[in-house]
This record gives C-alpha cells, sequence and structure tokens, in this order.
C-alpha cells in the first residue's frame, strides 16, 4: 500500500474524539505546543496515563483524553498534536488547531520549550487571540538550567495577562504552579474578565477589523473570539477558511460577510495592498511581539551556550552533509538490525525448537492425547517459538539504537532533511520516523520465512 491523500491526510487523523466528563463541573483543558516541548509529558504526569513521548516531533497526531484533579476541581486533560501555528500546515496541525479554536475547552495550557521561548511564544500569542482563557507552561526548565539560560517568569506573567508556570514535566517540577494558575484563570474566566488586546497590527489592517467587527458580531451563535475571527477573515488563509466553512457555517455564508470584506479589499487593492503584504504584516505582528514579550524575560548567562548546537545542525541538516550522513547512518542501523538479528534469531529458534522436541517427547510419556499435545504444543507454543525468535532480536537491536539517536538529538534532524520529500506525498518529514521504525522492523522480518 502506497501513501494515499485520504491514508496521511485529515481523515487519517482526525478520528473524532468525544469528550467525556467523569462529572459535570470537569474542566475540559486542551493541552497545545509546539511539537516537542512534552505534551504529552505533561499529560501523562498530570492524568497517570500512558501516551507515548520520544524526542522527537510529531509522535502525538490525534487527540486523547485523560482526567486529573487539583483535590477541589476535576479536569478533562486533552493532548493534542504540536503545532508551530494556528495556521496548519498538516493534518495534525489541523486537529490542533480545530480543537482550540472551534472545539470551545474550558481553557487551553500551552506548553513551551524554556531553551527557545521566544520561537514558542508565537503560538502561545496566536492561541491567546483566539482564546484568551489560557495558562502558559513552561516546560523543559532543567534543560534551560543545563544551557545557563534564566527565565524571568514574574515577568512574562505581568507582560502576557495570563498565568505562566515553570516546570520540569520529566521529574514531575511545577505541577502546582500549573494548577494553581489553571485555577486563577478559570476564576477569572468566571468573573468574565476581560484580557488585554495583545497583538496591535498595522493600521490599515486594525481599520479594517473595526468595520468588520459589527458585521460579524450581527450574526448569531458563534462561539469564538470575534476580533480574532475578523483578522483571520481577513488573512484570508485558505486552509483556515476550510475550517471556518466546517464550524461556523453562518459566518462563511453570510452575504454581508462577504459584501464587507469584498469592500475592503477593494479598497486595500485601490491603495495598492495585496493580500501576500497583508498576511506578512499580521505574521511580523507575532514576530515582533514575542521578540518584545522576550527582552528581559530570557537571559543567556553563556552566549555562546548553542554554538555546538548550531554546528551539529549545520552538519547533519546542510545540503551538502545532511543526506548523505543521513543515508550512512539509517543504513548502518537497517543493516545491524538485520544483519545482526540473524544470529540471536538462530540461537533463539534453536532452543525454542529443542524445547518443543522435548516437551513433545514428555507430553508421550505422560500419556497426554496426542489431539491435545498437537495443539498445544505443536500449535500453539510453535508459533509462539517462531515470533519470539523472528521478532524479538530485531526489536531487541532497533530499539536500543533508535533511542540513542534520540537522545543524541538526531532524530528531530532527519524529520527536518526529509519533510521536503514528504510534503511531495501530502504528509510532512515528522512521520519519516514511525516509518524508519515500521520499516526495519519489516526488513528484519522478511529476511527470515516465518513458517518453514
Ligand atoms: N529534560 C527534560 N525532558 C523532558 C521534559 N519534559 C519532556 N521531556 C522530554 O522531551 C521529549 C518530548 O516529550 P513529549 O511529551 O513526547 O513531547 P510532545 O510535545 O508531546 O511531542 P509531540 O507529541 O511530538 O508534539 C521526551 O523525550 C520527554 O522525555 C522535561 O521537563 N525535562
Ligand atoms: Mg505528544
Amino acid at each position: 500500500m502506497g501513501l494515499s491523500r485520504d491514508s496521511v491526510g485529515i481523515k487519517s487523523v482526525d478520528l473524532g474524539l468525544e469528550i467525556k466528563k467523569r462529572s459535570k463541573t470537569d474542566k475540559v483543558i486542551a493541552l497545545a505546543g509546539n511539537p516537542n516541548v512534552g505534551k504529552s509529558t505533561v499529560f501523562n504526569q498530570l492524568t497517570g496515563m500512558n501516551q507515548h513521548t520520544g524526542n522527537w516531533p510529531g509522535k502525538t497526531v490525534a487527540n486523547a483524553q485523560g482526567y486529573c484533579s487539583d483535590g477541589s476541581q476535576g479536569y478533562v486533560m486533552v493532548d493534542i498534536p504540536g503545532c508551530y501555528s494556528l495556521m496548519a500546515h498538516s493534518a495534525e496541525e489541523e486537529v490542533a488547531r480545530d480543537f482550540i479554536c472551534f472545539e470551545n475547552p474550558d481553557a487551553v495550557v500551552v506548553v513551551c520549550d524554556a531553551t527557545c521561548l521566544e520561537r514558542n511564544l508565537n503560538l502561545v500569542l496566536q492561541v491567546l487571540e483566539a482564546s484568551p482563557h489560557a495558562v502558559v507552561c513552561v516546560n523543559l526548565m532543567d534543560e534551560a538550567k543545563k544551557k545557563k539560560i534564566s527565565l524571568r517568569l514574574d515577568l512574562l506573567e505581568e507582560r502576557l495577562g495570563v498565568p505562566v508556570a515553570g516546570t520540569a514535566a520529566r521529574s514531575k517540577k511545577g505541577l502546582d504552579q500549573l494548577y494553581s494558575g489553571l485555577k486563577r484563570c478559570l476564576e477569572e474566566k468566571e468573573e468574565g474578565m476581560e484580557r488585554p488586546v495583545l497583538i496591535c497590527y498595522p493600521e490599515y489592517i486594525e481599520e479594517a477589523i473595526t468595520k468588520l467587527t459589527p458585521v460579524v458580531e450581527n450574526i448569531s451563535d458563534i462561539n469564538v473570539n470575534t476580533r480574532w475571527l475578523c483578522a483571520r477573515l481577513l488573512d484570508s488563509n485558505e486552509n483556515l477558511m476550510g475550517a471556518v466553512k466546517k464550524y461556523l457555517k453562518p459566518v462563511a455564508e453570510s452575504k454581508e460577510v462577504r459584501a464587507c470584506l469584498e469592500e475592503l479589499r477593494r479598497e486595500w487593492k485601490d491603495r495598492g495592498i495585496d493580500q501576500e503584504k497583508i498576511s506578512d504584516d499580521m505574521a511580523s505582528a507575532f514576530v515582533k511581539k514575542a521578540e518584545y514579550l522576550c527582552t528581559g524575560v530570557v537571559i543567556y548567562e553563556n552566549q555562546t551556550y548553542n554554538r555546538k548546537d548550531r554546528k551539529l545542525d549545520w552538519l547533519f541538516t546542510s545540503k551538502i552533509t545532511g543526506f548523505p550522513i543521513m543515508f550512512l547512518v539509517l543504513l548502518c542501523i537497517f543493516w545491524l538490525t538485520i544483519t545482526g538479528a540473524n544470529y540471536p534469531s538462530q540461537f533463539l529458534s534453536k532452543v525454542l525448537f529443542g524445547l518443543e522436541d522435548w516437551l513433545a517427547r514428555t507430553a508421550d510419556w505422560a500419556g497426554v492425547p496426542a489431539v491435545i499435545s498437537n495443539l498445544l504444543i505443536h500449535g500453539v507454543y510453535r508459533v509462539l517459538a517462531w515470533v519470539v525468535s523472528v521478532m524479538l532480536p530485531p526489536m531487541a537491536i532497533f530499539f536500543p539504537l533508535f533511542t540513542l539517536l534520540e537522545d543524541f538529538g538526531y532524530l528531530p534532524r532527519v524529520a527536518f532533511n526529509l519533510d521536503r520529500c514528504f510534503k511531495r506525498c501530502s504528509a510532512c518529514g515528522k512521520q519519516a520516523l514511525t516509518m524508519c521504525q515500521r520499516k526495519s522492523m519489516l526488513f528484519s522480518d522478511r529476511k527470515r520465512p516465518f513458517f518453514s
């Protein structure tokens, strides 16, 4: 089976999670954030569940729910796929965007990577524009400390106007702060506290939002933030417009909204402003704000802390060296898995099949009826012996090697290298890693006939 749009697209991941509350008072909390920042680790620590975690982006591809409580308030936590922006460039990002923007969670926890906060704040600002009831969870604080990066989270909280909690989820640190942040956020929501507008667009866009707002507000039954919706309608991102058609049909079909948008675009055209400029100006408003928010918040004690990482990035992802190194490393791993697995496999099959003969003789001697010994020993036991001797050795070799690559930080670089190739088949580079795992198992299985 090859890759098809259906097998890799939105249909493959949008399994339509139905949120089930344990009690009526439970609050639904979305755990959002860039890929690989520790969302699932936070989720597992809070809920005691076992979502897949690992050091490469794109592990979580569909929403998952779990339950937790801070003693007084119950929560339904929803672990959603990682996304860099709400403008969704992949199927998993669409799942995340749709849940944050259109499924109305009671609050959103935006998990960030403390070692590269500025890049993560771009998504924080986008989420805060769409859903102002949010808590920022700055995770990987232990990694930031190792890299000698200090963070003034109190200042960040003051600037953002929402609770900020610093965590090291892997070692369960800071989760109490996260709970108290959530509590504060929900209390403020109940009090109807207004949040200040964080993103100010250039004047011509602000004027357009002011004109469009009353037209959109006239449509009833809209459960999303009006300013965010107006800005997105003006940005007219094709992917997001698809979601607006799906979730906000009255807006998508409103003649008044369409007429107002057409008029605004005509005015812009007369002033020489095209759609590309609007999108660029909107995107740069977020980037500039993130830059401002980080000034004085992120303090690098060692300015050259990432020099080694940058050199490795160049070596492993540049056009000249990136692909040859990647092919060599993956080839080496596949070779070790496939060839190396033969020896333990042969040993295991010798031992296990030797045991089968012994078991059969013992059953004969004990007078077990042939029909039972055939079923149990030559049936169940033999299949089990084949499965163990064929599957166990490649797994025992491949997974530790893969874990080494993961700990070394090479896997995200493989995802980056392969992103362009995978995009051509409607997928994205992150999926390469799952494919590597599957292919390796498949090749090593094919080398040995499963049944003799
Ligand atoms: N050192 C350290 N590592 C962490 C921490 N939290 C998570 N990790 C590690 O970071 C990696 C990514 O964690 P995940 O929970 O899988 O990240 P995610 O955001 O769910 O990733 P995607 O689902 O791919 O978007 C894993 O190897 C975790 O063990 C932390 O606080 N400190
Ligand atoms: Mg995850």
